[in-house]
């Protein structure tokens, strides 16, 4: 595999190619009346999950034909050969389906390109909010709007946290950290959208512990590192990717301020009895 110097230049194409992905969803989420609870066949989340991926999939093919993708909806690639890789796409074509068949909005496109195990692009869009996140190592994060483009930071952590949740997904773990965190502020979020929300300064903390695979982060990682945050798991180290026979992440906390003391936070949390 050649060296990415050409990665930076990449940045554009890649928001194009994800709100093309975006409007195919769209189309079918706003032509569908639709009441599904699973992913079957016919289902219009498969639909428009399956549209997106492919849109995704020629997009890249074309920019990068020597790169590989991993995407959720694409073949299974075996753990031998994805870790021979030393970079690839790694895709979410899109990620909050719940929220998808709740019609709150709250769903995104997610690309990333990996490098040795760390995200260097990555590119968040939210079909329905008509907003897109992106940012490349090492540069600024920015947010394209109806407002236009601005660039994006995080804040310095506040008294009382404000802390993001998982719209669906709210496992026991979650409740009993929140209750040890005394006072805090809450929003509750969909997908990718929750760790963006982070890397735009309006929460400090976006803590998950329960599954998540290594297409829900890749890209909004990259973001957040470009904003000023950090995602880590529960030791404190940056996630990486493609280190493992599993996709699985680990435990996570999602943070804006990266001198904030989080390790007092962790240890008080009591985190590995919790
Ligand atoms: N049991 C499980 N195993 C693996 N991933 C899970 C999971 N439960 C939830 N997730 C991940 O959490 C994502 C949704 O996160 P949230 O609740 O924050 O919106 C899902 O993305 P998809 O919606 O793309 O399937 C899925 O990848
Ligand atoms: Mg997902």
């Amino acid at each position: 595999m050649t060296a990415l110097q050409e990665w930076y230049t990449w940045l554009e194409p890649l928001r194009e190619i994800a709100e093309t992905a975006g409007e195919r969803i769209l189309e079918v989420y706003r032509s569908s009346d639709f009441a599904v609870e699973a992913k079957d066949d016919e289902s219009p989340l498969t639909r428009a999950d399956r549209a997106a991926h492919e849109t995704i999939a020629a997009g890249l093919r074309r920019l990068t034909p020597d790169i590989p993708q991993l995407s959720e909806e694409g073949d299974d690639i075996d753990a031998v050969t994805r870790r021979s890789w030393n970079n690839y796409w790694l895709i979410d074509p899109l990620d909050g389906t719940r929220e998808f068949i709740k019609r709150n909005g709250e769903f995104t496109v997610n690309i990333a390109l990996i490098d040795n195990g760390r995200p260097v692009l990555g590119v968040v869009h939210a079909p329905d909010l008509a907003t897109t996140w992106s940012a490349a190592a090492g540069e600024r994060a920015y947010r394209f709007d109806s407002n236009g483009m601005q660039t994006i930071a995080t804040r310095r952590a506040q008294s009382p946290l404000t802390v993001v949740v998982s719209r669906s997904h709210r496992e026991a773990a979650i409740e009993n950290i929140l209750e040890r965190l005394g006072e805090y502020h809450e929003l509750s979020v969909g997908s990718s959208l929750k760790i963006c929300r982070v890397a735009q300064g309006e929460a400090d903390l976006y803590p998950r512990f329960g599954p998540t695979c290594e297409w829900d982060t890749g890209a909004a990682q990259c973001v957040l590192e470009a904003a000023g945050g950090r995602i880590m798991d529960i030791g404190l180290q940056q996630l990486r990717y493609n280190q493992k026979d599993s996709l699985l992440n680990p435990d996570f906390i999602a943070v804006g301020d990266v001198d904030y003391d989080w390790q007092r936070l962790v240890s008080a949390l009591n985190w590995e009895q919790r």
